[in-house]
């Protein structure tokens, strides 16, 4: 490939991960990558220079990468939004659709204080499930959400207006046509 200069030059496709027909958007290659992936966590920051966040929260598993990032640039704290049963203490729940079937995923329920400004961070959106599973447990606890910020966006899924139908604000660094 040509001199790498986007942060989607960077991202790998593995073709049918992890069933037929899948285009994978492999970010771990971005992140391998030292230019790569400041480059990233510059973009993904720079639309909100001069807002106040009080929170990043990090959507399991790549949310946490991009998310521990971002919030030690901020200065502010990191919270983990993870798949039922990993976190030790007491949580709140949100059932949210897969392709097949549904899973949930877990807050813990003194992570956020009411008031406080939330940026939420993943590597993907594709239905936008998982995201608003997200949006739902930290409005639950009282968190006021900035932004929705992802490195990838599958159009042809759909999540982008998911979550703008929630009201929500949305940035993406690039998008991948194709599931
Ligand atoms: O918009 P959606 O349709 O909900 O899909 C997006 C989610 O899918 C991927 O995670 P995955 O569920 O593969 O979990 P993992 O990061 O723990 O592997 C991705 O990292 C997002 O979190
Ligand atoms: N095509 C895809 N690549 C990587 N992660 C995904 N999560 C959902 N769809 C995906």
């Amino acid at each position: 490939m040509a001199r790498k200069t986007a942060v989607k030059d960077y991202i790998r496709t593995i073709v049918d991960f992890p069933h037929e027909g899948i285009m994978f958007r492999d970010v771990t290659t971005l992140f391998a990558d030292p230019r790569g992936f400041r480059m990233a966590i510059d973009q993904m920051l720079h639309p909100y220079a001069g807002e106040q966040i009080d929170k990043v929260v990090g959507l399991e598993a790549r949310g946490f990468i991009l998310g521990g990032a971002i919030a030690h640039q901020l200065s502010v704290g990191f919270v983990p939004i993870r798949k039922k049963g990993k976190l030790p203490g007491t949580t709140i729940s949100q059932e949210y659709k897969l392709e097949y079937g549904e899973a949930i995923m877990e807050i813990h329920d003194d992570a956020i204080q009411p008031g406080e400004k939330v940026l939420v961070v993943d590597d993907l959106l594709a239905t936008g499930g998982t995201a608003a599973a997200g949006i739902k447990l930290i409005e639950r606890l009282g968190g006021e959400i900035v932004s929705c910020a992802f490195i990838i966006d599958l159009p042809e899924l759909g999540g982008r207006k998911v979550l703008e139908d929630l009201g929500m604000d949305v940035t993406v660094l690039c998008e991948f046509e194709g599931a």
